[in-house]
């Protein structure tokens, strides 16, 4: 079955909404410079709810020692959704570690971040870290899953759009944020539920 994220979550009722769905990983974005920003009091009581499902902080070119907080704060994985270089997520541990790749037009992985938890494929912007609602050319998603990387395909999924790109990539997981939002930080109980359906009915 096709693992389910939903990132950016901010308000306590949206947790519970995706906990009672059953998704895999919840996402909370620790970048004050993005609208879904949480802080570490937000973090500390959202993860306090959240013992069902995997917690994972977003994080964009983080320092080591905050890293080692949040961890602290108890999450699972940590997101790194900035440059960050092999030999950091080597320090975080490879286990802990979503990386994070913003597709353009082309990319190249180099085959040693197979050893991380998964490797994320988001949607390049010069603007935004992430939360665009922009897809990539899902291809060159299919091709990575094809040589072997655990793949959570992320940028613009929607209820309406996510069947489609499941059955073009085979992802180990997809992943969406504003595509389930009434406004950012803000998710839309109706739109939670329509992604969990497709997803559950993709492959069938
Ligand atoms: O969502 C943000 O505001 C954000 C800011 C900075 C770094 C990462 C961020 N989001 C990371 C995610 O995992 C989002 O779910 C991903 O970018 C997809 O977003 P969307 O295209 O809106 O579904």
């Amino acid at each position: 079955m096709v693992k389910i994220k939903f990132c950016g979550l901010k308000r306590i009722q949206d947790l519970e909404k995706a906990i009672s769905l059953k998704i895999d990983y919840v996402g909370f974005v620790l970048y004050p410079k993005s609208p879904r920003y949480v802080s570490s009091e937000e973090l500390k009581a959202l993860v306090s709810l959240s013992n069902s499902v995997k917690k994972v902080a977003v994080m964009v070119n983080p320092d080591y020692q905050d890293v080692k907080k949040v961890l602290d704060i108890g999450v699972d994985l940590i997101q790194l959704h900035g440059e960050e270089s092999f030999d950091f997520a080597k320090k975080v541990g490879f286990e802990r570690v979503i990386k994070a790749f913003r597709v353009k037009e082309k990319i190249y992985i180099s085959q040693e971040w197979r050893q991380v938890h998964a490797v994320l494929l988001d949607t390049y912007s010069q603007y935004l870290y992430g939360g665009t609602g922009k897809t990539f050319n899902w291809s060159i998603a299919e091709e990575l899953v094809k040589n072997g990387f655990r793949i959570i395909l992320s940028g613009g999924l929607t209820p309406e759009n996510v069947q489609m790109a499941v059955r073009k990539v085979n992802p180990y997981g997809v992943d969406v944020s504003s595509g389930i939002e009434v406004q950012p930080g803000t998710k839309d109980h109706q739109k939670m539920e329509a992604f969990v359906r497709a997803v559950r009915s993709s492959l069938s």
